[in-house]
């Protein structure tokens, strides 16, 4: 039995390439996510992002010339069998087996992965009351509803007890509420120590969930970093100065000249990247200068914008592109 060596990182792979035929999916790609934290995969469909995952948790190979890919402290190329018995993967397509019940879906995972009778039980019961499913674990998985459905799979993954998980796309299709829940329990996971590799089509829940978040477009990462450094990567952040006082605003316009002015709501917007250095410095400026305003908020693009601006997908309608601030 091999034990898994201690890492600080779950997922570290340099230099991924994949080609199907002339087309370079992955071109040496570095992909590195520290234990117990949430990376998010982000890109445009076709991007390269199911290729990523199914790579990473050997379903498929990378090409020749990619680099090492260690999964859990494991070579993938050497120890496979080691990095299948690390991760859970839940793709786009769910391993639910609608004909049987939630509870016999759970016990089949328990006998794949080999436990007693007795523990397979145990492992169930306590699964699906962890996911909310044990009024329904006698009733057959084809009469969930989608929330039910994805929390099961889940439920499914963790059966052999992954340190490292693979979500694709876990909440496409998911009503609000349904998403919701599903980023508490992603949250739940990561505070237990699991680490989680998240390909999303959502921003908002990269933005809401990811530690940090890569953007693969044209087969490279176009970016990475948390949320907030992608978003100030691209123009259009700012500081607005809100006056209560006609007085205070008139006096404030005539000292701060690069700022854009809102004469009706009294606002001036100072451009500014949101940075700490930079908002200081506009503090002080306005102090040195006597101006108090009534508000300060700072504005910096969301994940959409940075998502747009980064991989300038043909996908993205003319109207948002526009847009970009
Ligand atoms: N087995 C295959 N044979 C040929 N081309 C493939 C194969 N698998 C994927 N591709 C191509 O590789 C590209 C990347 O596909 P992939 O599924 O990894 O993208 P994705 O980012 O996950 O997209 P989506 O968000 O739509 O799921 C696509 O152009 C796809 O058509």
């Amino acid at each position: 039995m091999t034990t898994t060596p201690p890492t600080e990182h779950a997922i570290a792979a340099a230099g991924l390439h994949k080609a199907y035929g002339d087309k370079k999916v992955l071109d040496g790609i570095d992909i590195t996510v520290p234990t117990g934290t949430i990376f998010s995969l982000l890109g445009p469909n076709g991007a390269g992002k199911t290729t990523a995952v199914k790579i990473l948790s050997t379903l498929i190979s990378a090409d020749a010339g990619s680099g090492t890919i260690r999964i859990g402290g494991h070579d993938i190329a050497t120890h496979p069998q080691a990095v299948r018995a690390a991760i859970g993967v839940t793709g786009q397509f769910s391993a639910v087996d609608g004909l049987i019940t939630g509870e016999e879906n759970m016990l089949l995972m328990a006998d794949l992965h080999h436990l007693s009778k007795a523990e397979g039980k145990r492992t169930a019961a306590e699964l699906l009351e962890r996911f909310d499913l044990t009024d329904a674990a006698t009733k057959p998985a084809q009469t969930y509803s989608g929330g039910m459905k994805r929390r099961l799979d889940i439920a499914m993954t963790l059966v052999g007890n992954p340190g490292i998980i693979f979500l694709d796309e876990p909440t496409t299709g998911l009503d609000p509420r349904a998403r919701h829940n599903m980023w508490g329990i992603i949250r739940e996971l990561v505070s237990d120590g699991t680490t989680v590799f998240l390909t999303t089509q959502y921003l908002e829940e990269a933005d809401e969930l990811a530690d940090r978040i890569a953007v693969l477009n044209d087969g490279k990462i176009a970016a990475e970093g948390t949320a907030d450094e992608l978003k100030r990567l691209i123009p259009g952040g700012h500081v607005r100065l809100r006056f209560t006082d006609p007085v205070a605003y008139q006096s404030a316009t005539s000292t701060v000249r690069e700022a854009t002015r809102d004469d009706d709501s009294l606002t001036l917007q100072i451009p500014s990247d949101g940075s700490q250095r930079e908002l200081r410095s506009i503090l002080d400026w306005l102090d040195s200068a006597g101006i108090e305003a009534d508000e300060l908020t700072v504005h910096t693009p969301d994940l959409d914008d940075v998502f747009f601006a980064l991989t300038g997908s043909t996908d993205v309608p003319n109207q948002r592109q526009e847009n970009v601030r």
